[in-house]
């Protein structure tokens, strides 16, 4: 997919790999519509998230209801959308249940939400969903249980459906990036974040140090690979600090 005159949404785009997904996006001539934050980033949003949850009753619901008609006003405003990074995500094993809700909950809620969008069936113009995984969403990450719970649980979410979009013809390519240690807050910040398993600290560090670390562009240039390559669907790209490679599953039929 020539990128010129696409419209991309990436969640998540503020910081760190969102916002090197963002900039290599609109440097290869994407329009990127970035401020889609569970977080209300201004005043007027925090007010109408007042107004609306004070009607509902149902933050969730606010929250939905405010990404949906922001997707809405993109769909409008740049007649559809093409690409779709959903890269927002934290990482907390003492508030495992919010990370939960964010990692994994938040990709399905974006990519249903897309889905009416960018699908072919409903007047989409199909595209590409480029959903930021892990390497610990490949393999056990003992130090974060949880957080590597929501990495698996985005995998087989893309490989499902990158099935389903070709099955059902929707005209939507779903790939993942797999990326280990990056060099972005969340990545600093995890000793701060194990909880109950704190005591493994150390552990971690070890791992960071063997490992070694990747700067954002690195991850963003995969991200452009996986957009770009309309060949790609269903696929895993693992980043690693030397090398990338794509990840070959067990076949399970
Ligand atoms: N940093 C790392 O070592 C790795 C990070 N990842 C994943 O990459 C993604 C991005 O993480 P980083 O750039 O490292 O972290 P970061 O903390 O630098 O940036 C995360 C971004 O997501 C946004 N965000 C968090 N919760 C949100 C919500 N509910 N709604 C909307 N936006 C929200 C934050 O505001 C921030 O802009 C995450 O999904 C993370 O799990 C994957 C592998 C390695
Ligand atoms: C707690 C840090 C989380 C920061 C954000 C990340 O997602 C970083 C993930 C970095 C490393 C994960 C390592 C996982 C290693 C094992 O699961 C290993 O089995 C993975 C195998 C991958 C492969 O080589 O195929």
């Amino acid at each position: 997919m020539a990128l010129n005159g696409k419209t991309a949404v990436v969640t998540g785009a503020a910081l760190g790999i969102g916002r090197a997904i963002t900039e290599i996006l609109v440097k290869n001539g994407a329009k990127v519509k970035r401020k889609f934050s569970n977080f209300k980033t201004t005043e007027e949003e925090r007010e109408m998230e007042v107004r609306v949850s004070s009607e509902m009753k149902n933050k969730k619901l606010t929250v939905i209801l405010y990404f949906q008609a922001a997707l809405q006003t993109t769909a409008d405003t740049f007649g559809g959308i093409d690409i779709v990074c959903n890269n927002a995500g934290i990482l907390n094993e003492g508030e495992w249940e919010k990370t939960v809700s964010i990692n994994l909950l938040g990709v399905i809620r974006v990519t249903y939400l897309v889905l009416k969008h960018m699908n072919k069936l409903s007047g989409g113009r199909g595209g590409v969903v480029v959903n930021t995984a892990s390497m610990a969403g490949l393999g056990p990450f003992l130090t974060c249980p949880a957080y590597s719970a929501t990495k698996h649980g985005v995998v087989g979410f893309t490989r499902s459906m990158a099935l389903a979009s070709i099955v059902s013809d929707y005209g939507i390519h779903f790939n993942a990036v797999c990326p280990g240690f990056v060099q972005t807050d969340l990545m600093y910040n995890i000793p701060n974040n194990l909880g109950q398993f704190s005591h493994l600290a150390d552990i971690e560090k070890e791992m960071v140090e063997k490992m070694g670390t990747i700067h954002p562009s690195v991850v963003a240039e995969c991200v452009l690979e996986l957009v770009t390559d309309e060949r790609k669907n269903g696929d895993h790209l693992l980043v690693k600090s030397n090398q990338k490679s794509y990840v070959t599953f067990p076949e399970v039929l």
